[in-house]
């Protein structure tokens, strides 16, 4: 099979689409993984990824460590070329989108020199955006994500959590048909992940942006996830997938049964990630 990331199907929207408020239900591609398989030399991560992302909704991967969520991501953002099967892509990239595939990783990357705005901004400065359209975009990602009063606040100035409210401030701000998100609470202490998961569920909600989103932490997989993607330990292949319909900001991670499908991901990895740590820990040895 010849590996591929097709990029054909996108097509231009007629309709200029707005974050927040006139938004579409569904903003973001549909993508469409078919029997991907990755290598690094002789090193097999992934063997026979099937997988079907609607547009607008959330997939979480979760698995072992070293089960190659990463990769994945990497692979479906068209970083990395996989060495068999395919990643499609179908569906409109609104005309008001500055980069389709919009990371937001675990470490801020702010610039700590630049104001909260300053940092949106960077993203936006090489488009063709008026001084005004920017502006008026700044404003309203802020608005979305609660920092309008910290418009003129540096990083330092910042608690851990609303320093990652500004990465996914400036991610939207781009106007993605993809979010692709690596870990993005993992860099934050307990509490504030805790309260930035909920605030994370209502942006997401808000922005209803295609999400690929990898976690170790179940709880925000059952928290966020349309659907949960298992994987097993390397090489991974799709163990489960698990789809929660409701609605994400009608759920609380105490629900009876978030916490039933918590548990049972956690029976599905519990062994494999007892194991891929011990391998791990002799790779490393080695
Ligand atoms: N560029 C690379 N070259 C060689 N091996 C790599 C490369 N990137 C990742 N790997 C290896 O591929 C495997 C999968 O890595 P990946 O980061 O995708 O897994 P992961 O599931 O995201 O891991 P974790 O949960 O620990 O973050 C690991 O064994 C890793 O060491």
């Amino acid at each position: 099979m010849t590996p591929s990331v097709h990029r054909g199907a996108l097509r231009l929207a007629s309709g200029g689409a707005i974050l927040p408020d006139n938004r579409p239900r569904d903003r973001g591609l549909a993508l469409k993984v078919d029997h991907l398989s990755h290598r690094y030399g002789d090193l097999s991560v992934l063997d026979g990824i099937d997988l079907a992302i609607e547009p607008g909704s959330v997939a979480v991967l979760v698995g072992p460590s070293g089960c190659g969520k990463s990769t994945l991501l990497n692979i479906i953002g068209g970083l990395l070329k996989p060495s068999d099967g395919s990643v499609s892509y179908s569906g409109e990239i609104a005309p008001d989108c500055i980069n389709p595939f919009t990371y937001v990783f675990q470490d801020f990357a702010l610039l700590p020199w630049r104001s909260v705005g300053g940092n949106v901004s960077l993203v936006l400065e090489d488009s063709t955006l008026s001084a005004r359209e920017r502006s008026q975009r700044i404003d309203e990602v802020l608005a979305l994500t609660g920092l309008k009063e910290f418009k003129d606040a540096y990083p330092g100035q910042l608690s851990g959590g609303m320093r990652q409210r500004v990465g996914i401030s400036r991610a939207l701000s781009v106007r993605p048909a993809c979010l692709l998100m690596d870990e993005p609470l993992s860099a934050l202490d307990a509490q504030s992940r805790l309260l930035l998961l909920e605030e994370f569920a209502q942006i997401i909600d808000r922005a209803r942006t295609t999400t690929v989103y990898v976690t170790h932490n179940l709880n925000e997989a059952v928290r966020l996830g349309h659907q949960i993607v298992v994987l097993s330990r390397r090489p991974g292949r799709v163990k489960e997938i698990i789809r929660i319909d409701r609605p994400i900001t009608e759920r609380r991670a105490t629900d009876a049964d978030m916490v039933e499908i918590e548990a049972h991901v956690w029976d599905l990895i519990r062994n494999e990630a007892a194991i891929a740590d011990k391998e791990l820990g002799h790779a490393g040895d080695a």
